[in-house]
């Protein structure tokens, strides 16, 4: 086993990786590369499902290049994925019928809105998720009312819907498999998480015939065999999850009460609450943490949907910043944000509000700000919006938090990490393997195959890097988050034109 590697495949929002891990859960190679983003229209998102497959594939050859491995060195693949964004395709010709409809897309509001009173509480109680435009269930429905055809097709068993890692999945294996895991199936809408079953009741309420629908399988079980001549030998695809609930099991939050905080596009905190699937009464999401022989183990989630792509906007939107790394310098150049905060409701807010019409704002300038400020605001509102999660979740589960693990590509940044530590009160640690989304999917894989043991091998290998110590005052502390959700408060409702 010790000449073998596991290969994760990581196909997030804004770009597509792959990693090779070692025993150990040392990194031994990767592979990157961004893809395009679409924005059809204001509010809108999608991804060309081709471009996610190609730029994946792609990276598995680099990384398993730069790790200067081939694929017959490999133990198994494990996949992990944005979670929630939309894909039907032709099972005949394996074509896409439309753009993937990524996550963030806010077109079925209106219709989350026009159901809601009817059937949000059924939907929550089953699904343990808020009726809300994230989820897959209502991109579905607007995939098969809105492509020509879609509909008549779809109940002629000629369309496949999948999550991302269904596509994934079908395409390594050349068209053999349509499935999904359990967690990818627990934000769907769809599918009960008390039953572990695609719901009757669910599916008849958002108009989704069962045709469309994948197999919902362990997260950590070989499924099959990536297909002959892809990839120079055939590796048993063997883990899948959530990125979120990948990463939850790469930072070995494997016991109640623990938690992680994710830093990548959107944040997303979650705490392990093992067999009890907590309801929330603060617009929390219950949600399956992973599910190993059957056995489901939930969590409670808190999803905020712009995180580090807030720095993609300075970068990309009003080009302040050249690249994502070169924010703490700027921001370092001040001493604080004096006064300026920025709410990145771009998308809408997640949860604690849900709020799909809300819309970014900036406040509290004066002429005195500069770009430097503005750089500073940007950090700290993703910390503000993630301490707004602990404080739903800590009331949700009675949980006192000691400590918050963190990781994604924005959790490098060590002035956010400072201050998310300062305004959360609680001490923030970062652990060596800071891609812990890849590292948890290849811990589902290599569970599935035997190349670790137990999930006491996994919480072994977890390794403290960083640690950062709250050192702001309680007083400040609470000054600062009762003007956070002030500035919030200002850019609520913005797009519901509905009252005026
Ligand atoms: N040093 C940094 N400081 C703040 N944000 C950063 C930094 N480096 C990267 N980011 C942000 O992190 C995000 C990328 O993280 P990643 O975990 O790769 O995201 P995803 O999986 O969602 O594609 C981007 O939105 C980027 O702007
Ligand atoms: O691509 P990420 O890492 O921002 O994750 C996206 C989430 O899975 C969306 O729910």
């Amino acid at each position: 086993m010790s000449d073998q590697y596991i290969l994760a495949l990581d196909q997030g929002t804004t770009s597509s990786r792959a990693i090779v891990f070692d025993h150990q859960g040392n990194m031994k190679g990767v592979g990157q590369q961004e893809f395009r983003q679409h924005f059809p229209k204001p509010g809108w998102v999608e991804h060309d499902a081709n471009e996610i497959w190609s730029t994946q594939i792609g990276v598995a050859q680099q990384a398993l290049s730069n790790a200067g491995i081939r694929a017959s060195d490999l133990a198994a693949i494990g996949i992990t994925n944005q979670r929630e964004t939309t894909l039907i395709w032709d099972r005949a010709t394996g074509k896409p019928i439309h753009h993937a409809i990524v996550w963030q897309d806010r077109r079925t509001a209106g219709y989350c809105d026009s159901i809601r009173d009817q059937y949000a509480k059924t939907l929550q109680d089953k699904t343990g998720l808020v009726l809300d435009a994230y989820f897959s269930g209502t991109k579905v429905k607007w995939l098969l009312d809105n492509v020509p055809g879609a509909r008549e097709r779809a109940e002629k068993g000629e369309l496949a819907f999948g999550t991302i890692d269904s596509w994934l999945v079908y395409n390594l294996t050349g068209g053999e498999l349509h499935i999904t895991d359990a967690t990818n199936a627990s934000r769907t809408l769809l599918y009960n998480i008390h039953t572990g079953e695609w719901d009757d009741e669910l599916l008849r309420i958002l108009d989704v015939p069962r045709s469309v629908l994948p197999e919902v399988r362990n997260s950590s079980e070989v499924y099959g065999k990536t297909a002959a001549g892809l990839l120079g030998a055939q590796v048993p695809i063997a883990g899948i999850g959530g990125d979120q609930q990948a990463a939850t099991f790469g930072q070995a939050c494997l016991e109640r009460g623990m938690a992680k905080n994710t830093y990548g596009t959107g944040c997303f905190m979650l705490m392990n609450t093992e067999g009890e699937a907590v309801p929330s009464q603060n617009k929390l999401l219950t949600t399956v943490a992973w599910q190993l022989d059957g056995e489901r183990t939930y969590a409670l989630e808190g999803s905020v949907f712009i995180g580090g792509a807030v720095v993609q906007w300075l970068r990309d939107g009003l080009n302040i910043i050249r690249s994502s790394t070169e924010i703490e310098a700027l921001a370092r150049t001040v001493d604080s944000s004096e006064g300026v905060m920025l709410v990145p409701a771009f998308v809408g807010l997640g949860a604690p509000y849900w709020d799909a019409y809300a819309r970014g704002t900036m406040v509290g300038i004066t002429r005195g700000t500069t770009k430097a400020h503005i750089a500073r605001a940007a950090l700290e509102a993703v910390a503000y919006q993630s301490a707004e999660l602990l404080e739903a979740m800590q009331k949700d589960s009675g949980v006192q938090l000691k400590e918050l693990r963190v990781d994604g590509g924005a959790s490098t940044n060590d002035l956010m990490m400072q201050f998310q530590a300062d305004i959360l009160g609680v001490p923030v640690i970062r652990p060596k393997v800071t891609e812990t989304t890849a590292l948890g999917a290849a811990y589902l894989a290599g569970l599935a195959v035997g190349y670790w043991k137990s999930t006491d091998d996994i919480a072994h290998q977890w390794q403290e890097d960083k640690r950062f110590e709250p050192q702001m005052s309680e007083e400040e502390r609470t000054r600062l988050m009762r003007r956070w959700k002030k500035a919030v408060a200002r850019a609520r409702d913005w797009e519901n034109d509905s009252e005026e």
